[in-house]
């Protein structure tokens, strides 16, 4: 197999304490190999790591072990290379606001070593409804519009892999749009893509991958497909008519119990691939033969949420 774009071995880092604060462990041992041109989903609750993850590979937080290797380069050694090749859409702004949005994408690019290309800078600004904003002051646009600024800051350069860090955290339903626009042009165009998201449903319609993190450690790193399908679940609520004491022995099973003092019938369980709908499908049968009425069935497939809650949730506490 072809040497991933990005490669994290064995990474490290603690922040020192301060004060009477004892040192974090934001990051412990991290392993990530990163595919060329797929999208990957980088999911943690707050404090997991993920923004010292990508300012890792940023260059803005200085690991304490471990190496990163990208596009066939040590981070260490090649920094300025590797780093050329690399767009980072932060959280927040932290450029100068007195700037133009024009000049402050120009500047971007001329950072990277990249010639002025002011018809690549056009395409850019007009991809990212920006054009006609080209002339104003950062200080004056709004957050949206601020965030726009961001990814076209981010993109100025051609960078081969982009890291995205919260891209849709505040921003209203028409920048979530064209920034989902935005990033499958860019896979189109073959670019590498990193995200992390608080937004888990777009993980799970965007990512080719998703990664989960907690605590500083990767836990799992899978296709998204088969994750949700080893991990996913199917859940079935049988309202009935009267209430129950106790499930019948016909169609007692593993992942089923009573809530609502006997009048809800609930079921989980299944592999993700259809199993869990034949045990409903089969509880349902043995109900009616059993004589037992219910007047609704609310059936649903568990999302990727669902598996990361369970997965950070059920994951036991490391010894300190
Ligand atoms: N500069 C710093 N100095 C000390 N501790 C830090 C620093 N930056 C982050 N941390 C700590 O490191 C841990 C990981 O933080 P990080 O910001 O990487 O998490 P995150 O997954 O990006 O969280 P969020 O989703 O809230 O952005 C947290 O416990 C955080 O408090």
């Amino acid at each position: 197999m072809a040497e991933p774009i990005l490669q994290i071995t064995g990474l490290e880092k603690t922040y020192p304490g301060r004060g009477a604060a004892p040192p974090t462990r934001a990051l412990e041992n991290v392993d990530l190999d990163i595919r060329k041109g797929e999208i990957f989903a980088l999911l943690g609750p707050n404090g997991a790591g993920k923004t010292t993850l990508i300012g890792a590979v940023c260059g803005l937080v200085r690991p304490t072990g471990g190496t990163i290797r990208a596009f066939g380069l040590d981070l260490a050694k090649d920094w300025r290379k590797v780093r050329s090749r690399i767009g980072l859409v932060p959280q927040e702004m932290a450029v100068d606001i007195f700037d133009t949005v024009e000049r402050s994408i120009n500047y971007s690019r001329g950072l990277f070593g990249r010639p002025a290309d002011p018809a690549r800078v056009e395409q850019i600004l007009r991809s990212l409804s920006l054009w006609d904003k080209r002339d104003a002051e950062l200080r004056m646009l709004s957050g949206g519009m601020k965030r726009r600024v961001l990814i076209a800051k981010a993109l100025a350069h051609d960078p081969d892999l982009l890291f995205l860090d919260e891209p849709t955290a505040g921003v209203d339903v028409e920048l979530r749009r064209d920034m989902w626009k935005q990033i499958d042009l860019l896979r189109d165009q073959g670019v590498t893509i990193i995200l992390t998201t608080h937004y888990i449903e777009e993980a799970e319609e965007m990512a080719d991958r998703v990664g989960v993190i907690d605590k500083g450690r990767i836990l799992l790193v899978d296709d998204k497909d088969a994750m949700m399908k080893s991990l996913g679940r199917t859940e079935a609520q049988f309202a009935l008519d009267v209430p129950l004491h106790s499930i019948p022995a016909d169609i007692a099973r593993d992942g089923l119990h009573l809530a609502d003092n006997g009048m809800t019938l609930c079921f989980r369980g299944g592999d993700g691939a259809g199993g869990g709908r034949e045990s409903v499908a089969d509880i349902a049968q043995t109900l009616a033969r059993l004589g037992i009425r219910y007047s609704a069935i609310d059936i649903r497939e568990s999302s990727l949420e669902d598996i990361f809650v369970n997965l950070v949730n059920e994951r036991p506490e490391i010894a300190a």
